[in-house]
């Protein structure tokens, strides 16, 4: 390769280093040959400088770049300033708490409603309580949305029914409750919450993940078997109208327990009406699943 002569050393190195406003200079020096308010130099003038200031120039330029670099932080680069350092943990935590996001306030503003409204609401949490005396009623109602009746139930009349289309529905039933129990035990052990302050935890028959009450395992199943129900059984209106009411109850009743907040309810309202349409979609038939079904032909 061939060695640049001294004097490209001498003239690039300041321009290929230089910021915005020796760049703005070092074009008036190419267009007028010379920095601006010097005397215009001749081509052999510029010759003979170059020459005479080539080794002290490039002394001096190292030299300040060498103690440039020595005062540079390890972590700034040439063109950018160093990052500013990161505010300790504590003050990082009140920023945050100063700049919450908008989700963040909404949230925060319907969790204290829930809360602060599902304890007005919670009337029959305790004898003493404004509706004490409604309690009893209220547990029945829970009875009747529990899983354990509901899953005995239709075990028992799968084994008694005697027409295929019956074994059918009721099989898909079966299916829905267990699909149902497994959901909501594993959506309550992901958010763990837990149920209001004012419950009473003398509930009929339950698993290690009830202690938490996100979603409403009862208002998830009166959702589902109340779909179900409306679409697999020939009921008169009367009838109908009586299964939605019985859903609405059970949901309407766990806030006044004092056993889920109203949040809880509502979505496992709205969970228990989607997996219904979960259960469509996979309906077990003797096409779909012969296996199965052939358990009670043989
Ligand atoms: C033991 C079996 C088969 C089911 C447990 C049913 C149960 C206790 C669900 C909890 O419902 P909530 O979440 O509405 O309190």
């Amino acid at each position: 390769m061939p060695r640049w002569p001294p004097l490209c050393r001498v003239v690039l190195l300041p321009q290929r280093r230089q910021g915005k406003r020796g760049r703005k200079a070092a074009a008036t020096t190419k267009h007028t040959g010379s920095p601006p308010g010097a005397r215009r130099q001749q081509p052999a003038d510029m010759l003979s400088s170059a020459h005479t200031c080539t080794e002290t120039a490039c002394h001096k330029l190292q030299a300040r770049k060498r103690s440039r670099r020595l005062t540079r932080p390890a972590h700034s680069s040439r063109d950018t300033l160093p990052p500013l350092p990161a505010p300790p943990r504590g003050q990082q935590e009140d920023c945050m708490r100063l700049n919450p996001s908008f989700a963040g306030i909404a949230l925060r503003s319907l969790l204290a409603v829930d809360l602060w409204a599902s304890k007005r609401l919670g009337v029959c949490a305790a004898e003493g309580s404004a509706w004490g005396g409604a309690r009893p009623l209220m547990k029945v109602v829970e009875v009747s949305g529990h899983g354990l009746p509901w899953l005995l139930g239709t075990a028992y009349g799968l084994c008694q029914s005697d027409s295929a289309a019956t074994r059918e529905v009721l099989l898909n039933l079966l299916f829905a409750l267990l699909l149902d129990l497994v959901l909501v035990a594993v959506v309550k052990g992901l958010v763990k919450r837990r149920r209001p302050t004012h419950n009473k935890m003398d509930m009929f028959v339950t698993i290690s993940v009830d202690k938490y009450s996100f979603p409403s395992g009862h208002a998830t199943r009166a959702a589902l078997v109340c779909r179900f129900v409306l679409h697999h059984l020939v009921l008169a209106v009367p009838l109908r109208v009586l299964v939605v009411l019985w859903a609405l109850i059970v949901g309407i009743s766990r806030v006044m327990l004092g056993r889920h907040n109203v949040t809880d309810v509502l979505f496992g309202l709205f969970l228990g009406y989607a997996l219904y349409s979960v259960v469509e979609y996979c309906w077990l038939s003797p096409l779909s699943a012969p296996a199965l079904f052939a358990l009670w032909s043989s």
